[in-house]
């Protein structure tokens, strides 16, 4: 068979991330050779995938979360098309997993027939090697200014032939209005692909909401199917939920007697933010993102994590006051961390032709390291160890490179090639690698020196946290929603069917241009 499905929302953020991964764990448990696919993402938050030529490429890191919950190595194809925004203007274009351009709004549009090429004959290959291929939309398929050249939500579906289900958040407010408004300012051709909705983030009397939910099949002539309640425990590579403020995930209580708090600065450009949520999965860790330099006076350690405009955003952080704020932490003696982006911020001087073109401007002058950027970026998967033994995966996404350093400057890491990595000065720790905390063993050290440094005494590291598990135990309870809340009867039949015929057409259909 090649069943397939797109999953579209009212917002952006109303959950089709998690959905489509929790669709994926569902059909991947019942035996289903199921792929996720996401035409084109607009994210900072990219994973590094082994291409067929044995290069390393980009893909969203939501679409590689996805791959594990369909039990497969993420491959390049699940996202044809990534634009990483360096401003409000500018994109890099990821194509296939390599950067080929960047290109503001107008040149985006000499670019796309090649853009929308390249994806739909991505999903035509997938769609001929798996099962089913469930497919991820982006924002709301009824954004009426970008339907003619739309390829990721009705575009992709009228292209492929998709059945769609828009999924919506209740936990907003106004979630029937735009449901409904969704589907009436579409085209007859796409709303005959609509096939019914999904209800997400619920909590309440559910006998409170079926009158609404009977009412919005009554006027649209759709089903929903089903509602999500609303998770705690869900957050995953929450891109999307990057907010300030909010402490990721749920930490669990100590396992010593006192808390290690955690600030991450929330850069404007912030990449690869989700390195942080590996050091939330340990107990009595709190990981807070916050734009707030008092904040970082209050916390035990700082993190500056990886930016995709390292020195805009480094003007930002001596704008707003947080890079005396990071250096008043340094100077009383806490830890700090800079990953990427953030690490590259710490050392003496930046000299960038490439990403800002601003050329040299000074660091925070905490390493005595210089780095350079290059117009080749650099982008793989990494294997080494730290403090001798204990082995660290991780993945590089860079233009920037060290190009001047100290060589009596102790390295954070040794690669497996035997280089060292990154660098250890006092308080002061920084690496290009991503994703190295998920390395167990490396975490827990690292933890436990944070701890140290920063006077926490009563923090002591759990000595059996498994990112892996964890992240296995999310995916899994993804599944679980699907499975307890929504009709998979009546969602295999759509998968496998495709769109259901005679769907009604909703007035007005789209404004005239
Ligand atoms: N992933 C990152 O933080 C990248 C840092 C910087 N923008 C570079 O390209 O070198």
């Amino acid at each position: 068979m090649s069943g397939g499905l797109l999953v579209a929302g009212t917002t952006s953020d109303a959950g089709k991330s998690v959905l489509t991964a929790g669709i994926c764990r569902w059909l991947h448990r019942q035996g289903v050779k199921v792929a996720p696919f996401k035409a084109q993402n607009m994210s900072n938050n990219s994973a590094v995938v082994v291409g067929p030529d044995g290069r390393g490429g980009e893909i969203g890191r939501a679409q590689a979360m996805q791959a594990a919950a369909c039990g497969i190595a993420p491959d390049l194809r699940f996202n044809p098309v990534l634009l990483k925004p360096g401003s409000d203007l500018a994109s890099q274009v990821v194509l296939l997993g390599e950067a080929v351009d960047t290109i503001t709004a107008g040149t985006f549009r000499q670019l796309r027939p090649r853009l929308a090429q390249t994806a739909y004959a991505a999903l035509a290959e997938l769609r001929d090697a798996y099962d089913v291929v469930i497919c991820e939309g982006a924002g709301s398929p009824a954004e009426i200014n970008l339907r003619a050249g739309d390829y990721v939500n009705m575009g992709l579906a009228r292209h492929a032939n998709l059945p769609a289900i828009v999924v919506g958040d209740i936990d907003r407010g106004g979630v029937f209005a735009s449901m409904f408004g969704t589907v009436a300012l579409l085209d007859p051709a796409d709303q005959a692909l609509i096939a019914g909705f999904v209800i997400n983030k619920f909590r309440g009397d559910l006998g409170l909401l079926q009158p609404g939910l009977d009412m919005l099949r009554h006027v649209t002539g759709r089903p929903t199917y089903g509602v999500l309640p609303w998770a705690l425990d869900l957050w995953l590579d929450a891109e999307d939920s990057l907010a300030y403020g909010r402490v990721l995930g749920r930490p669990a209580a100590p396992h010593g007697t006192e808390w290690l708090d955690v600030a991450v600065v929330r850069l404007p450009r912030i990449s690869n933010a989700t390195d942080v949520e590996a050091l939330a999965t340990e107990p009595g860790v709190r990981v807070r993102l916050t734009v707030e330099p008092a904040e970082l006076a209050a916390a035990d350690l700082v993190v500056l994590p990886g930016s995709k405009s390292t020195v805009a955003d480094l003007a930002w952080l001596r704008e707003t006051g947080l890079a005396d704020a990071v250096l008043a932490h340094a100077a009383a003696g806490k830890p700090l961390l800079g990953l990427c982006g953030g690490f590259q911020m710490l050392g003496r001087a930046i000299h960038d032709p490439v990403e800002s073109r601003q050329g040299s401007v000074p660091g925070l002058g905490l390493l005595p390291i210089e780095i350079t950027f290059d117009p080749r970026k650099t982008v793989r998967q990494s294997v080494g160890t730290a403090h001798g033994d204990l082995p660290v995966r991780g993945y590089e996404i860079h233009h920037g490179y060290v190009s001047q350093t100290d060589p009596t400057l102790t390295p954070l890491l040794t690669g497996s090639d035997g280089a060292g990595e990154g660098a250890v000065l006092g308080v002061v720790h920084g690496t290009h690698w991503h994703g190295a905390f998920e390395s167990d063993g490396f975490r827990r050290r690292f933890l436990t020196e944070a701890a140290r440094l920063a006077g926490r005494t009563g923090f002591r590291v759990a000595p059996d946290t498994s990112f892996a598990a964890a992240r296995e135990r999310s995916l899994d309870l993804l599944g679980d929603l699907v499975e307890e809340h929504l009709d998979t009867d009546a969602l295999w039949r759509l998968i496998e069917t495709g769109p259901p015929p005679g769907l009604p057409f909703i007035p007005p259909g789209p404004p005239p241009a």
